[in-house]
């Protein structure tokens, strides 16, 4: 199993006004990743075991997603967020964080370019719309526009090689200068191996990650704000796969960790 040792690196004014102790707790709290195919047989325990349905665990993933962008990207530094989209479950968190954020007071967008096509995705999409929500048709437009990107593109379950139309959307976020976001994994690294050796992602490295339920491998090769959600891991489930249950602050979704994967990965 893979230990990845975690310090905090980025204190949060909360973390540190309201709860001072909690630095000193966290800092030397450690973490463990989990593997793709782990993460995979954890997903289906919670929904055949554990009770869950796709839809409760994709609600308190999207929430948590839209935690961390409120944490990394507090609305005084802008309203636009584009939200990309991908074709799986990433895709279907990113739809529900879209819609948190609307009530937050952003402005997000959704590019969308291969849509899931299970009612599921179905509904997150009429929530969206009865929100007005733009779904749009261009992802290079929309960027000049936008003040963050949330990469919902691909998570556990990405496999290389990077198929269209993701490469040259990929290249983008990898050369904007806007902040991105990633949901679970930067999109186009590989889970276990991280960044691909050339093409589009190769340099790609989000300013914040967050990971559902646990990080996965691929964070040994992540540098930037690192938080931590997915609140709904029980101990039997924990055990079984060997992980930790972050220490979430309060009624916090998200926890930010910082993270030193230079050992046993
Ligand atoms: N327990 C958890 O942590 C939960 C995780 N959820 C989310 O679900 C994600 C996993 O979802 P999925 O298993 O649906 O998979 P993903 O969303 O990671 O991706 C699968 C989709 O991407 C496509 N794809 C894969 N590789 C590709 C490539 N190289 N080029 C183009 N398309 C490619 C596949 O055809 C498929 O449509 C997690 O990463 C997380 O974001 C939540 O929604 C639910 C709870
Ligand atoms: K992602």
């Amino acid at each position: 199993m893979f230990r990845t040792t975690t310090f905090l690196k980025h204190t949060t004014h909360h973390l540190f006004k309201v709860k001072p102790y909690r630095f000193a707790k966290t800092a030397s709290m450690s973490l463990k990743a989990i593997s793709s195919k782990d993460a995979a047989a954890l997903d289906k325990d919670l929904m055949d075991v554990g009770g869950f349905s796709l839809d409760q665990l994709m609600e308190l993933a999207g929430l948590s997603v839209s935690q961390a962008v409120y944490r990394f990207h507090p609305i005084s530094k802008g309203k636009n967020v584009l939200v990309v989209c991908g074709p799986g479950n990433n895709g279907g968190d990113g739809l529900v964080a879209a819609r948190h954020l609307v009530h937050y007071g952003y402005k997000p967008s959704v590019y969308y370019p291969k849509q899931g096509k299970n009612e599921l995705y179905e509904r997150l999409k009429i929530q969206l719309r009865n929100l007005d929500v733009p779904f749009v048709p261009d992802f290079t437009d929309a960027l000049k526009s936008a003040d963050l990107v949330v990469d919902a593109i691909f998570g556990f379950s990405f496999q290389k090689p990077l198929r269209e139309p993701f490469p040259s959307i990929i290249s983008q976020m990898e050369e904007t200068k806007v902040p991105v976001l990633s949901v679970d994994a930067p999109s186009s690294w590989d889970i276990q191996e991280g960044p691909p050796k050339e093409g589009p992602g190769a340099k790609f490295m989000p300013g914040a990650l967050i990971s559902l339920t646990a990080p996965k491998p691929c964070v040994k090769w992540y540098k930037g704000r690192h938080f931590v959600g997915g609140r709904f891991l029980t101990k039997s489930i924990a055990d079984k796969y060997d992980l930790d249950i972050p220490d979430y602050p309060g009624i916090d979704q998200i926890m930010e960790v910082g993270v030193n994967a230079d050992e046993k990965l």
